[in-house]
């Protein structure tokens, strides 16, 4: 495929390492360095054109520039051409999530608890950045060594959304008598909203302990949006008689089929299961490797503060 010539002479690109569903990752070297790094070259025609101006103001590519998180993806260039976007992004040696799970049957409790602490984390900080990932599954889950303990990290934003409280206000702004009750009550503020990611996290959490699907079309009699939709799954008990009674309370308390009663990512993190020195410790060490978490909280802080500065004068001119 014709690469951009500025990537060309910025990395040499040689293997496939992963397939996704809209386009592939290649192991790159940079020139420069012989750094080793990934491009997922994506086809533009996999970017459904959104009506809504939110998606089109917001590209995925944005999102992914702009979040900056231990645990998210984090691009080191970009160039697009008319057919493809190429994001040059570091390197991920563990591969996909899936993959490991698929090969280990299912995680030791410890390793998926690490992992799933990981992963609430990312969640926490996109929507306390009004993000909702809305794609949160095995594949989209990277694994940055081989090693069981290790860092992962969540990509892939092309169905995530920001959640823009503005254009709820610009509609109450017009007449009510034609909006829909659901406008005023939570349905359309960050309330449900989030509460998609705190399901999909259950399902991923029941992935790992179990090491099968809690939905699935091949279970039973009943089609897998019947079983979504009734919150029914099995915790065969072959699989799970090793698993702790807290982690299954923790995959109960997230699917449930009621998002106003589903367990919030905020209450996950403060869930028994959860308060594990020893867990917290060896995935804040993955996290922030210089050491000083407080130095590197207080440079995240700071950052998070120009960065909204930067967004508000931004968006000053953008109005
Ligand atoms: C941003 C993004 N997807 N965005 C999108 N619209 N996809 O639908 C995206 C999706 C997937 C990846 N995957 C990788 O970086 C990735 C997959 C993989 C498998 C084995 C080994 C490695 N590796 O880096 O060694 C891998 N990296 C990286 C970025």
């Amino acid at each position: 495929s014709s690469l951009p010539k500025e990537l060309r002479e910025k990395y040499v690109l040689t293997r496939g390492i992963g397939t996704g569903v809209c386009g592939e990752v290649k192991l790159a070297f940079e020139r420069s360095t012989c750094r080793k790094l990934a491009v997922k070259i994506i086809n533009k025609k996999n970017f459904k054109s959104e009506g809504t101006a939110t998606r089109n103001a917001k590209t995925e590519i944005e999102i992914l520039q702009r979040v900056d998180h231990p645990c998210l993806i984090k691009t080191e260039d970009f160039y697009q051409t008319d057919d493809s976007y190429y994001i040059v992004l570091e390197l991920m040696e563990g591969g996909e999530l899936f993959q490991k799970v698929k090969s280990q049957q299912q995680l030791k409790e410890s390793v998926a608890k690490l992992y799933f602490y990981q992963m609430l984390k990312a969640v926490q900080y996109l929507h306390s950045n009004g993000i909702i990932h809305r794609d949160l599954k095995p594949e989209n889950i990277l694994l940055s060594s081989q090693e069981d303990v290790c860092l992962i990290k969540v990509t892939d934003f092309n169905q995530s959304r920001i959640l823009e409280e503005a254009s709820l206000m610009r509609t109450l702004c017009g007449t009510p008598s034609y909006l829909a009750p659901e406008v005023f009550t939570h349905a359309s503020t960050t309330g449900y909203g989030l509460a998609v990611d705190a399901w999909s996290l259950g399902v991923l959490l029941f992935v790992c302990l179990g090491g099968y699907p809690p939905f699935h079309e091949s279970f039973g009699h009943q089609s897998i949006t019947d079983q979504i939709i009734r919150g029914e799954f099995t915790m065969v008990p072959s699989k799970w008689k090793h698993v702790s009674d807290q982690a299954k309370d923790v995959v109960r308390k997230l699917l449930v089929v009621d998002p106003s009663k589903r367990m919030t990512i905020e209450e996950a993190l403060q869930h028994p299961w959860l308060q594990d020195r020893d867990m917290m410790d060896t995935a804040h060490r993955l996290m922030y490797p210089s050491g000083d978490a407080a130095a590197t909280a207080a440079v995240q802080v700071e950052r998070l503060a120009t960065r909204k500065r930067g967004r508000d004068e931004g968006d000053e001119e953008e109005e």
